[in-house]
């Protein structure tokens, strides 16, 4: 079993706990019952020039511990400070060390949109993901149908939320496309084998121009990583690990952003 399938298995094992919690009827009543979102995420990456989507992640399966100390309110603050235009939270508990309640604290502490980054396997968490404070979810192709894509898209839009819906292939190109999806991330790391390959981003973006807004995900990490996706015209990076392994994260995100 690839480790992207042991993730979904056990997202749709933590689902069907959360359920006998909190019923899916209740916690979609919940996510309806606030104000509706007003796709905060997706108009910040319409502005023009290169956003930054900053991630605060503990661990990862290809990396173990990353991050043994995690002030995540502080980093988030410090990522908000030094520019970035949105946060992405990772909240898988078993491979990211992540959490729910994270999300919740820096949704709550910072003015820029927040993605709840997971392995979207129902429309609960979905909703969940509205419950929380984020302003947008992912949607990682692979591990999706055609129809739940465009199935959980609809969703989002009832809620306000935006979808970031991940691809590494051709072909998953063409299924984000056809499911309506407005923002696609090409991720440089095939989530199979753990492989980076940086160029994907290049070749891919080939086949998304003015369809979908385009973000870079995975593996970038210099001025010079931004620099040639600035030139293929991405609309976004989503960088992780180079941040978090930062000791000084403005400083890096500075350095990033080409700001000395
Ligand atoms: O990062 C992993 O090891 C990983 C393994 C399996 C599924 C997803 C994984 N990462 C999630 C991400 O997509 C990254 O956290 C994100 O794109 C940032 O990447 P990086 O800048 O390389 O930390």
């Amino acid at each position: 079993m690839t480790i992207l399938e042991q993730l979904a298995d056990h997202a749709r094992e933590r689902v069907a706990q959360a359920k006998r919690n909190v019923s899916l009827e209740a916690i979609r009543r919940q996510a309806l019952s606030l104000p509706k979102g007003n796709f905060s995420f997706e108009n910040t990456l319409r502005r023009p020039g290169l956003s930054f989507i900053c991630e605060c992640k503990k661990a990862s399966p290809s990396k173990g511990l990353i991050a043994p100390d995690f002030p995540y309110l502080q980093i988030a603050r410090d990522y908000e400070e030094a520019g970035a235009d949105c946060i992405s939270v990772l909240t898988e508990p078993k491979w990211f060390l992540g959490s729910g309640e994270y999300l919740r604290e820096i949704a709550n502490s910072v003015s820029i949109p927040c993605l709840r980054k997971d392995f979207t396997v129902d429309e609960y968490m979905i909703y969940r993901a509205k419950v929380l404070g984020a302003s947008a979810v992912l949607l990682i192709c692979s591990i999706l149908r055609g129809g739940q894509i465009k199935e959980y898209i609809s969703i989002c839009d009832e809620l306000g939320l935006s979808a970031l819906v991940e691809v590494h292939s051709e072909d998953e190109v063409q299924a984000a496309l056809s499911a309506g999806a407005r923002i696609i991330g090409v991720n440089n790391r095939d989530l199979k084998d753990f492989s980076m390959d940086t160029d994907n981003s290049r070749r891919l973006r080939k086949l998304i121009r003015h369809d979908a807004l385009f973000v870079s995900e995975s593996g970038i990490g210099s001025a010079g990583d931004i620099g040639k996706l600035r030139k293929i015209d991405a609309d976004a990076v989503l960088i992780g690990e180079a941040l978090m392994r930062a000791a000084d994260k403005k400083n890096m995100l500075n350095e990033l952003r080409g700001i000395s």
